[in-house]
């Protein structure tokens, strides 16, 4: 059953940020949550993972509410990457992955155990950054960072793992090996991607956004049609679809722009 959200809303000063989306998170699979800028996809990520509580509607994970199950619990089973993170600036790149061991310790403050260092560095190298773990994390490059932060939730065993743009600072080699590894783990993995067509390209399931409000949901060539990017996105893309019937998409211009119709036309000509 994994995560369910059920009409779940979200508001800041008033304004509805996250309005009323239910969504049943595939079990094992890879959900990719697409929307605009501001669309709510970091916020709708934060209440999938407890980390806000909604105003309206409940989140599940496996029946329970999010809400009331006790957050080390919550700790062992799901884990996050966010956008941005700030870490002690003392740290080294295995002891911020070994922050990812906690949730499994019998006590918060006991040391790391051989099995914990065991876990942190086979974590470093599914993300290929092994060779880093004895560097300080304020001498890391941000795709070095985002690496590390992922082996970080790696190393946590969760059974569900949100990431926010976990593809961000990271070169296109990079970025594909991080799809492969997420799409080859049996973890729910439920990932805010701006790349659509990676997203189409790696996703079983897209969940899209527009305003807050869950305007699509399902396979990627369902969801990716040049009618919902040009509504959602405001740009005309021309869609091609795979073998496999996967979208794959060419954007064309910027619906309304000044040129719009000239660039379309240069694009298909
Ligand atoms: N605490 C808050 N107070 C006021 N507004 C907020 C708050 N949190 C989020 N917002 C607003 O809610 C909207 C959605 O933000 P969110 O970060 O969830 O979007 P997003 O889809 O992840 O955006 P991006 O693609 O730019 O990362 C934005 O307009 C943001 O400014």
């Amino acid at each position: 059953m994994s995560l369910h959200a059920h009409d779940v809303t979200w508001t800041a000063q008033g304004r509805p940020i996250v309005d009323g989306v239910t969504v049943e998170i595939a079990p094992g699979g890879l959900t990719g949550l697409l929307g605009p800028n501001g669309s709510g996809k970091s916020t709708f990520l934060r209440l999938l993972a407890g980390l806000l509580r909604p105003a309206g509607g409940t989140v599940l994970l496996d029946g329970h509410d999010l809400d009331r199950l006790p957050r080390r619990d919550v700790a062992r089973r799901l884990a996050v990457v966010a956008q941005e993170v700030s870490t002690d600036a003392e740290l080294t790149v295995l002891d911020v992955v070994l922050l990812g061991r906690i949730p499994h310790r019998r006590r918060l403050v006991a040391p790391a155990g051989e099995d914990d260092l065991e876990h942190a560095r086979r974590a470093l190298r599914r993300c290929g950054v092994g060779e880093l773990e004895r560097r300080r994390w304020p001498t890391l490059s941000g795709g070095e960072r985002q690496r590390v932060n992922i082996a970080r939730a790696l190393a946590q065993e969760p059974a569900e793992l949100l990431l926010d743009e976990p593809t961000n600072h990271l070169d296109i080699a990079h970025q594909l090996a991080l799809l492969d590894l997420l799409a080859a783990t049996p973890v729910t993995v439920v990932t805010a991607l701006h790349d659509l067509n990676l997203a189409a390209q790696y996703c079983g399931h897209l969940l899209l956004l527009h305003e807050g409000r869950l305007v699509a949901a399902g396979p990627p060539g369902q969801v990716l049609t040049s009618e919902t990017v040009e509504r959602v996105y405001r740009v005309r893309a021309e869609i091609t679809r795979s073998a496999g019937g996967r979208p794959s998409l060419r954007f064309l211009s910027r619906a309304g722009a000044a040129g719009a119709d000239r660039s379309g036309a240069a694009a298909r000509a």
